[in-house]
């Protein structure tokens, strides 16, 4: 599903009006009526008495004056109470037009000067259009009041129209406030910023409503960012052919673990397994390869020599592991987890990388902060490769702090992949992947059951282990990191506290779950 930001939407109405002659008007009716539609499905099955209107003084406000109209044109059961936050000389345009109309009709409409002029009452239907996508700076005086008001008030049901009040459209922050709305109802395309956090936890369900924007004008303009949605994934799922073998069905190879993290590369394995690889083949020291054996009988491990008491690998075996990887046919490989970091880890991981470039794979954790250390040399050079950083190794990657990453995530991700010339996965809540051509996907799945320790090693074993199978760069990213988090979702329905391995066990179910078509976006309202 395309997500668009503030511009695009506004780029789209101008062509829409430009090119087909068709007014703004029509959109703003088309938008208050389905508004009215849904607020009037709302009244019945919630048993709501009456319905109250925040409207602003931009468009947004004058979908709120439509929808006040259309409403008490099909019923009047419901009284409507429309509050202006603005003076009506001062509006514009459409909502001046539709004030005009609207004072011809019932409707109460009260000019707000204070916040004291609104009243909300118990079993109102508030619909909050004071804002939309023109939101452009912090939300203070009595917009803030207003929205802390919405806020505040007891036994009602919030609708925002287009997007909650107070949250920025193309990048999910809240400015200074937002209305926090129990369903939103965005028009004619899901604006990108309520897919992700904080937005997610404002928006309610999300429906998206068409208002006449013909499909062939959203396909002519370039529209980069998409929600995962399980018709996505059902193309991506990797299905094994009936004489399929352990090695054509997809071999992973792995370079993780060091004495003291040697769990780490336990669960990527056992994540690329539960994805549905064929084998994992992990080289290493005979003590180490022992103590594997023991909770992961099914890892093929060949023998690395070793004299070092604090890690595995020496960067002078690279060039052999490369070599073995080709020999066993791993169509995939995994490097980093749990390998530590030292100058000799980082020389190792330079060489293992290019070593294995012929193969490609997931880059994770400590050989990431490997590359950050010598970002420069990397630059343009994981062609091929997967890199999945939470915030803290997406900074250092690209040199900036985790703070800056969180506020610009989607610009962050987008600097990974065209940095480094691969697919980045940006993981946290909503994790994005951006492939290097400016493709951003988001992820609807997953929630903070999934911050446990091991998890993200977990995810580098699911995408590898889809990669050997499918051979797809993107396409296994996208579907790892969907079906991880489908998987804790599905545990969290039961209980809140999971473990890494659970989540790696879960991986077939969830990939069950979207198979048969039973999978839907839960904070949606429709596909
Ligand atoms: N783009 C489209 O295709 C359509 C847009 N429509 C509606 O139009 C909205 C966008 O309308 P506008 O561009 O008029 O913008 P808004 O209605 O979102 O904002 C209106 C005004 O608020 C002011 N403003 C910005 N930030 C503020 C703040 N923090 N506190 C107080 N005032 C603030 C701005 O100066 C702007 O003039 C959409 O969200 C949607 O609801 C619909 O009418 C249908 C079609
Ligand atoms: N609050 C959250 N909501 C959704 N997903 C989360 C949340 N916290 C963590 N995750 C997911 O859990 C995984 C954690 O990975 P990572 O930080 O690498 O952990 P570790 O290093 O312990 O394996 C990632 O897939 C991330 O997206
Ligand atoms: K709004």
């Amino acid at each position: 599903m395309h997500l668009v930001t503030s511009d695009a939407m506004q780029k789209i109405e101008q062509h829409l009006c430009q090119q087909y002659g068709i007014d703004t008007l029509l959109l703003m009716e088309n938008a208050g009526k389905n508004v009215a539609n849904e607020a009037l499905s709302i009244l019945k099955e919630k048993n709501l008495k009456q319905v109250i209107i925040l409207c602003g003084g931009g468009n947004n406000g004058g979908d709120g004056l439509v929808a006040a109209r259309q409403l008490l044109s099909v019923s009047s059961a419901y009284p409507v109470t429309v509050y202006l936050l603005a003076n009506p000389e001062k509006l514009k345009k459409d909502p001046l037009y539709n004030y005009r109309v609207l004072k011809n009709t019932s409707a109460r409409i009260i000019e707000v000067a204070s916040v004291k002029d609104i009243e909300i009452y118990p079993q109102s239907l508030v619909i909050d259009a004071l804002l939309g996508t023109g939101l452009s700076k912090p939300v203070t005086g009595l917009y803030r009041e207003t929205v802390e008001k919405i806020n505040s008030a007891r036994d009602v049901f919030v609708l925002s129209v287009d997007v909650p009040s107070g949250i920025n459209a193309t990048s999910g922050a809240v400015m200074g406030s937002s209305v926090k709305a129990d369903y939103t109802v965005t028009l004619g395309l899901p604006k990108r910023g309520l897919f992700v956090f904080p937005a997610r936890e404002y928006t309610g369900k999300i429906k998206v409503a068409d208002i006449g924007i013909p499909i062939i004008l959203q396909e002519a303009f370039p529209i980069k960012d998409i929600l995962i949605t399980p018709h996505l994934i059902i193309e991506y799922l990797p299905e094994r052919n009936p004489d399929v073998h352990k090695i054509s069905a997809g071999v992973v190879g792995v370079i993780a673990g060091s004495p003291s993290m040697l769990g780490a590369g336990i669960l990527a394995s056992l994540g690329a397994y539960c994805a549905g690889a064929g084998m994992v083949v992990w080289p290493l020291p005979f003590s180490a390869a022992s103590l594997v054996k023991i909770h992961l009988p099914e890892v093929v491990t060949p023998l690395v020599e070793s004299t070092q008491a604090q890690r595995y690998y020496m960067p002078s075996v690279a060039e052999f592991l490369g070599k073995n990887f080709a020999e066993r046919k791993c169509r995939s490989l995994i490097i980093g987890p749990g390998l530590g970091v030292s100058p000799a880890t980082s020389f190792f991981v330079e060489k293992i990388v290019q070593a294995s470039s012929h193969i490609g794979g997931v880059i994770d954790a400590d050989a990431l902060n490997c590359i950050a250390g010598e970002r420069q040399l990397w630059k343009g050079r994981l062609s091929g490769w997967i890199i999945t950083p939470h915030h803290g190794e997406a900074a250092r990657l690209l040199g900036s702090s985790p703070k800056e990453v969180a506020e610009n995530r989607f610009e962050a991700v987008k600097q990974l992949a065209d940095y480094f010339q691969c697919i980045a996965v940006l993981k946290g809540p909503a994790t994005l992947i951006a492939d290097p051509s400016g493709n951003i996907f988001v992820n609807p799945t997953g929630g903070p059951e999934l911050a446990t320790a091991g998890s993200g090693d977990v995810l580098s074993g699911v995408i590898a282990g889809i990669l050997a199978q499918t051979g797809k760069h993107l396409e296994s990213a996208i579907c790892g990191v969907f079906l991880h988090g489908l998987a804790g979702d599905m545990l969290a329905r039961n209980k809140k506290e999971i473990t890494a391995k659970e989540i790696a066990y879960q991986i077939p179910a969830a990939k069950k779950v979207v198979r048969d078509g039973q999978y839907r976006i839960p904070f949606m309202d429709g596909d």
